[in-house]
């Protein structure tokens, strides 16, 4: 996240670490949001190749042992079958990781909203971008959980030329544009829109401008979540 403040900890319970196992440690390289206590969503980008994962629950510092963290082994990976690993502009940007083990609810870790199927949010309506990505084009990761206020930009302004122009589809939803937005590391987390006065899971972090994380007109972009309910539906079973 480029801007925005620490967050408060644990004040996202829904948010995850995704974190694959290299010659013997773990390390974080996505987002997600915890939507059941066996399932996980995040972005196919984060898993698209194949490696032992793990997920974090109730964490704040990546880095340090806090005690309120819940380490879970991942049972399965579901991927959209539509998703193409060499087109992030075509969408289908959202995978399910199902756990081996149901998590504990508590203060810490709760399940994330999902809003209606096909709900798009008017222009500016207030979201938050939450996660450990990097905090500057090409810096490091943030070790404590991260927010940024990132407003949604409807459609009609995001597919406009000098904005993200046909690159961005119907499927996702574009947020921010400003001085602040996701960078890498965030990927696959949650845009957390407030709805009704509740605080609902509408995106899941996709892809920034290769030209820098915080590139003006170029606003963060999200797999617009309202879009792919059924899909979610079909894979976790409540159909
Ligand atoms: C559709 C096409 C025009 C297009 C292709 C690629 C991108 N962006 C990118 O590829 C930038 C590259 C980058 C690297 C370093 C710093 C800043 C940006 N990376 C990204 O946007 C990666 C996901 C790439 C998915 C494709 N494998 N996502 C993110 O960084 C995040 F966190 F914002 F979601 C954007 C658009």
């Amino acid at each position: 996240v480029v801007g925005g403040a620490v967050a408060k900890p644990n004040s996202w319970p829904w948010q995850i670490s995704l974190q694959y196992l290299s010659g013997g440690s773990y390390y974080h390289t996505c987002g997600g949001t915890l939507i059941r206590t066996r399932w996980v969503m995040t972005a196919a980008h984060c898993v698209d190749t194949s490696r032992t994962w793990r997920v974090v629950l109730g964490d704040h510092d990546i880095y340090n042992h806090e005690g309120r963290e819940q380490y879970m082994s991942v049972s399965a990976v579901y991927i959209h079958p539509n998703w193409n690993s060499n087109s992030v502009a075509s969408g289908y940007d959202i995978a399910l990781l199902r756990l081996s083990s149901d998590a504990s609810l508590n203060s810490y870790v709760q399940l994330g909203s999902l809003p209606p199927s096909g709900q798009v949010l008017p222009n500016n309506n207030p979201c938050y971008i939450t996660g450990w990505g990097r905090t500057q084009t090409g810096g490091s990761l943030s070790a404590q959980l991260k927010q940024a206020s990132l407003p949604v930009v409807d459609h009609s302004t995001c597919s406009r030329s000098d904005w993200w122009g046909s690159t961005v589809k119907n499927t996702m939803v574009c947020a921010g544009g400003g001085s602040e937005s996701g960078c890498q590391g965030d990927s696959g987390g949650p845009l957390n829109c407030q709805v009704s006065g509740k605080y609902v899971v509408h995106g899941v972090t996709s892809f920034v401008s290769s030209s820098g994380c915080n590139a003006y007109k170029k606003p963060t972009v999200f797999t617009r979540v309202s879009a792919y309910i059924s899909w979610i539906n079909g894979v976790i079973g409540n159909k």
